[in-house]
């Protein structure tokens, strides 16, 4: 956890800690401008929700952040300092991590080798930890220190069991919990959930929300773009809305739902 330190980052007025800060982020493809203007921070141990429409700019944004695209302009800051432009490597090194879908050629793998193969978080102080502290013997190799860990997030998120089974096997909210478990394993203070529960089944769709909530009550913090609006009202303290690249706006939940603008330009109504 980043301790807060008021020369280093700008938090919102009541000073809570905002250890993702964005702003001014532009992106344009050609002649499209996908991402426009936009201004946001993540405040430490919340869940953040991004919405929009289809188009709206979402997978972008969290393209820019992570390193996977660079922006037209705009920065980007973690933990107090510019991360724009850094490679998604050296982003996820810093403690921002983000899921990917299980590609294709991870389908033929094993639960165990996709965990293995994520990238390797600094075996350390963190907040899996603190968490999980691990007995520490004399002689510490780094290999058995990351097998062990992997068992441990395979624990937590309950797939312990599926460790010799193809990913390819998977159901869609076991693959969804996979890519959590993966994103776990490189020791992020922040995670980037892209559509978590798209594809999840009722059962596991509760699962994968008490792993996220118990998390968070750990001291991690979520930023989530997801599709179905309910979940992230009933789980987000903060929701943005996105529309045609920009924010159309940012507040609770209870705000988002009694906005005009929301409810005429994106929702039509039905919320
Ligand atoms: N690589 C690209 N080249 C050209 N245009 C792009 C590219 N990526 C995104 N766009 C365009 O940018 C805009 C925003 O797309 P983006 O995928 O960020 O929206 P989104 O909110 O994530 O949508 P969805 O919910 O459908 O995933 C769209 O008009 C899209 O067509």
């Amino acid at each position: 956890m980043v301790e807060d330190d008021p020369e280093t980052h700008a938090g919102d007025e009541a000073g809570r800690y905002a250890p993702l800060e964005v702003e001014g982020l532009r992106k344009e493809f050609g002649g499209i401008t996908a991402v426009d203007d936009v201004t946001f921070d993540v405040e430490e141990g919340t869940l953040t929700g991004l919405i929009g429409p289809n188009g709206a700019g979402k997978s972008t944004t969290f393209n820019l952040i992570t390193g996977m695209l660079d922006p037209t302009d705009g920065t980007v800051r973690f933990n107090g300092e510019e991360i724009t432009g850094l490679q998604p490597h050296e982003i996820a090194n810093r403690g921002l991590a983000r899921t990917f879908q299980i590609a294709r050629e991870l389908e033929e793998m094993t639960v165990l080798e996709n965990m293995m193969l994520a990238p390797k978080g600094q075996v350390g102080e963190s907040l899996w930890r603190s968490i999980m502290p691990l007995t520490r013997g004399s002689v510490r190799e780094q290999e058995t220190e990351q097998l062990k860990r992997v068992w441990e997030v395979l624990d937590f998120f309950e797939i312990d069991h599926l460790a010799q089974e193809y990913a390819g096997n998977l159901s869609g909210g076991q693959r969804k919990l996979l890519e959590m478990a993966r994103a776990l394993l490189t020791d992020p203070d922040v995670l980037l959930l892209d559509e978590p529960f798209a594809g999840v089944n009722p059962t596991l769709e509760k699962r994968l929300l008490e792993h996220i909530h118990e998390l968070r009550e750990r001291g991690y913090t979520f930023l989530i773009v997801e599709h179905d609006m309910d979940l992230i009202m009933n789980n987000c303290e903060r929701v943005i809305v996105m529309h045609q690249g920009r924010i159309l706006k940012d507040g609770t939940p209870a705000e988002i739902k009694e906005s005009e603008e929301v409810i005429e330009a994106y929702l039509g109504g039905e919320v």
